[in-house]
């Protein structure tokens, strides 16, 4: 059967770059010029429930895409060895024709020095990085358009309902919109484009979604288009009866606002002139700050008129559907607190401490959600350790009203408690938390609560002090809510969430706004639209994370292991190219390589069988759904702080359930399916490396995939994003020098065989069943670390001498090689639990619990 193959639309054109050839020929052309629409309903929610279902269907039909695939390239090798003569066809020619022929655009008699092109059909711009006004451009576009791909040398930004809402909300006129894009296009902006620009922007901020007294108001100065909404038959029924139709009351005015931590900031200009004695920085002195320009806000736009609102109230779990409908009817709802004139909540006494300076990105990134003075609802995507706690603090320091933070577990609600303690001058009392183990209101009539999702979205039986601590947090209106890691957390709790506790504004944090589509779209209107995405590579040229070289390690398979593979059901085939010897002995090669060069290596997982099997052969520590607290605690430290603990292997539990110590190299020997979300997860884990700053500084990202199996389609798909990026993935089909490592594992045939056959038996009743869960919120059927079978369950059986006796050959009798690592450590620790180094982490322990 022939490989489907829709040819991807020209405007992903920009991430196919991604990909180059470091050693030796790369083989057939990458798999990402394969439908890239199958991307976008990847199962990228791992954690989610509702997904999971969905998820396990897809997963059939990917593998039956991913074998078609490598059948594919078989087919189009034969094809192109048998092309017709005189075929003067290329293998870029589909992407030009048809709907993506855009040669009746004029081009500009100058258009080599214009930098952007724009799609007429879908609003996508294509930005020419190597132009000499790209600078410009870029500044331009990420405040009227949302970012989709930015590798090297092109970058695709596409211009949305939302990107163009933005723009209008922090003052640039439709015109000018028009006007810079006609300037930068290499041909007359398309009609299209200024239609759908004028149309945005024309009903921007027509209708509001208010809180007021802990209710939900639909707002607009425009009473006839209250008596509309009345009269929709989605809307019209969603207004609270009792209430009486449309109220009329008088919006108040606005005044100039600054951003805590910004070169404006009070706090900042004073710590200035305290270090020279001397004048402060003249607000706005750095030409062309263009957060400047946008968070601050001119006591000049006072005026005292003030203007007729009209309003009707709806129902607190109607707010999502008025707010599809709205956007559906070409009203989109704006959420936005005027926070400076809300005189009903009480103020919160907290801002940053002098000293404290926001990063350009983050100051640009906040300049988004309070560009008109006043907070509006969304989602700010930063990559991992480009600080996005300090981004929601500063946000509660712009605010200064009640502020509730949600977290993903309640070691991150510690976390965040410390972090507004370090960074703003909060009074410590005013910080409460809301876990299982402490549920403390703040002494003031306001203040910050620090709590998790599932704290607050429980539906067990409460304690008495839970409940009334859930009483309080419904019971009043809050100014902000922080909701931190959005990426992972199921539309449902959101929903949730919201239904139950009431805030004026709402700020979701994540590195990666993967989910699948349908998802997304509801986070819009859960959360608010997303604000601003950074660059990572923009980023890491800064040193503000760690540049991160990129590789797919392609592995053949030996013929005896890829025959099996053939033969193999999805399940075992799975495990067969995660086994393969090549990858065992590449992985191997790796980590001699990297640990000789001083590097902390993570080797990532997500089949639970190659997990034990490469920890214990190659004599390496490793943590797994099935690991105890304690045991993973006392690896986590070793892995910290030992120099003999150097190489980590982790399942798919590290993606959320653990706060890793940080690494600078990652190896992934065998991941799922093709998550995006998974793969820009891990990476982050080497983003925060301490000595990204050194000169030359890289850390190191390989990926670990056997040669023809449906590894390399799931391997391109889970790079997707990354590329989009900017990360270029090299591939690597050659390992210098890999025979002359030292106690090479299966160097024979005869181990090789060995290992096979061991394989083979040991997942003969279907192995390890990866139901093992990361999640934070549950997958039907499995609890945390709960597993069928494999290593501490009862599925498997594996005694010296059954091997031997199955596969004929007793001269192959299976000893277990390796003592695992972890019991190594647990003897040592025991042995020397007086030693200095446990001391010291008993120490530091201590200290953090007071
Ligand atoms: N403006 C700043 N000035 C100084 N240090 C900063 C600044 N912003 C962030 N940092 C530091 O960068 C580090 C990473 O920050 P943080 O943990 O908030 O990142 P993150 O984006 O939440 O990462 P993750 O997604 O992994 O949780 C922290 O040590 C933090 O103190």
């Amino acid at each position: 059967m022939p490989p489907k193959r829709k040819a991807a639309p020209a405007s992903s054109g920009a991430s196919k770059a991604g990909r180059t050839s470091a050693m030796s020929t790369p083989g057939p052309a990458t798999p990402r010029s394969l439908d890239s629409s199958m991307m976008s309903d990847a199962e990228d929610d791992l954690n989610d429930p509702e997904v999971t279902e969905v998820q396990r269907q897809r997963e059939q039909e990917l593998g039956q895409e991913a074998d078609e695939f490598v059948n594919g390239w078989d087919l189009a090798k034969s094809h192109l060895q048998t092309r017709p003569e005189g075929w003067s066809g290329d293998a870029a020619t589909a992407y030009f024709g048809g709907r993506r022929d855009f040669s009746f655009l004029p081009l500009k008699p100058d258009h080599p020095n214009r930098p952007i092109w724009i799609d007429p059909n879908k609003g996508v711009i294509v930005l020419e990085r190597f132009n000499p006004l790209s600078e410009q451009a870029t500044d331009f576009l990420i405040t009227v358009a949302e970012p989709k791909s930015r590798p090297t040398f092109l970058h695709e930004y596409a211009l949305t309902t939302h990107s163009l809402y933005a723009a209008v909300s922090v003052g640039l006129d439709p015109k000018d919109i028009i006007n810079t894009l006609d300037r930068f296009s290499k041909t007359p902006l398309p009609a299209t484009i200024r239609k759908f620009i004028n149309k945005c922007t024309h009903s921007y901020g027509k209708v509001k979604l208010v809180l007021q007294n802990n209710k939900y108001f639909v707002e607009s100065v425009d009473a006839e288009m209250l008596e509309t909404l009345l009269k929709d038959p989605i809307i019209g029924p969603l207004r609270v009866h009792s209430s009486e139709g449309i109220t009329t009351s008088y919006a108040p005015t606005m005044g100039g606002l600054v951003i805590p931590g910004t070169k404006n900031a009070a706090g900042i200009r004073q710590a200035e002139l305290d270090k020279a004695s001397g004048k402060p920085v003249a607000p706005g002195a750095e030409a062309g700050n263009e957060a400047d320009l946008y968070a601050t806000l001119n006591d000049e736009d006072d005026d005292d008129d003030k203007t007729a609102v009209h309003s009707f109230e709806i129902n607190d779990n109607a707010v999502e559907i008025v707010q599809k409908r709205c956007l559906e009817l070409g009203y989109p709802i704006l959420e936005e607190y005027d926070f400076r004139n809300d005189d009903v909540n009480a103020n919160l006494e907290i801002d940053l401490r002098p000293n404290t300076q926001i990063r350009p990105y983050q100051e640009k990134s906040l300049s988004k959600m309070f560009g008109n003075g006043r907070a509006k609802s969304g989602i700010i995507v930063l990559p991992c350790g480009a600080g996005k706690t300090l981004v929601g603090i500063t946000a509660a320091c712009t605010i200064k009203k009640g502020i509730i933070v949600l977290c993903t577990s309640s070691m991150s609600v510690v976390q965040w408690r410390q972090e507004f303690l370090k960074w703003s001058n909060v009074n410590p009392d005013d910080v409460a938390i809301f876990t299982a183990e402490s549920k403390n209101k703040f002494s003031g009539n306001t203040g910050v609560i620090v709590t998790t999702y599932s704290m607050v979205t429980n539906n067990r039986e409460r304690s008495h002090e839970s409940k009334k601590m859930m009483d309080f947090l419904k019971g009043r209106e809050w100014g902000l809510m922080l909701l931190d890691e959005v990426h992972v957390v199921p539309a449902e709790v959101f929903r949730r969430v919201i239904s139950s506790i009431k805030s004026h504004s709402k700020l979701g944090l994540t590195a990666t706004l993967l989910r699948e589509d349908d998802k997304i779209s509801h986070l819009n209107f859960l959360i608010g639209p997303k604000l601003y995405e950074a660059n990572w590579m923009e980023l890491s040229q800064q040193g503000h994370i760690a540049k991160v070289q990129c590789a797919e390690v392609w592995c053949p398979m030996p013929t005896e292991f890829y025959d099996e593979y053939l033969r193999a059901n999805s399940r075992m085939k799975r495990t067969l190219y995660a086994m393969n010897p090549r990858k065992f002995q590449a992985c191997q090669y790796l980590i001699n390589y990297h640990e000789s060069r001083g590097d902390k290596i993570i080797v990532f997982s997500d089949e639970l069988y190659s997990l034990k099997q490469y920890a214990l052969k190659l004599n390496k520590v490793y943590i797994y759904g099935g690991t105890g607290q304690a045991e993973r605690m006392q690896v986590l430290e070793n892995f910290q702080h030992n120099p003999d603990v150097n190489t980590l292997f982790l399942s798919k539990i590290g993606d959320t359930s653990l706060d890793l110590p940080e690494a600078t190299v990652l190896i992934q020997i065998s991941s799922h399916f093709g998550s995006r979300r998974q793969e820009a997860q891990r990476l982050g884990r080497i983003l925060r490396a301490k000595r990204r700053n050194d000169e030359g500084f890289n850390a190191f990202f390989y990926s670990l995939v056997s040669k023809d199996t449906q590894e390399m389609y799931y391997s391109s798909k889970r790079q997707a994003f990354l590329v989009d990026q900017g990360y270029a993935f090299k591939v690597i089909t050659q390992l210098a020098n890999i025979e002359k490592t030292p106690d090479l594992a299966f160097a024979t045939a005869k181990e090789r065989r060995e290992l096979l056959q061991r394989t083979l038996v040991d997942n003969e009743k279907g192995g390890e069943d990866d139901v093992e869960t990361d999640d934070l919120f549950g997958k039907p059927g499995g609890g945390r670390g709960r597993k069928k079978g494999g290593f501490g369950g009862g599925g498997v059986r594996r005694t010296a001498g059954t091997l031997g006796e199955l596969s004929g050959g007793h001269d192959m009798a299976y000893i277990e090689q390796n003592k695992a690592a972890n019991k190594t450590l647990k003897k040592k620790a025991k042995e020397v639990g007086q030693n200095a180094f446990f001391k010291k982490i008993a120490r530091e322990k201590e200290r953090n619990r007071k």
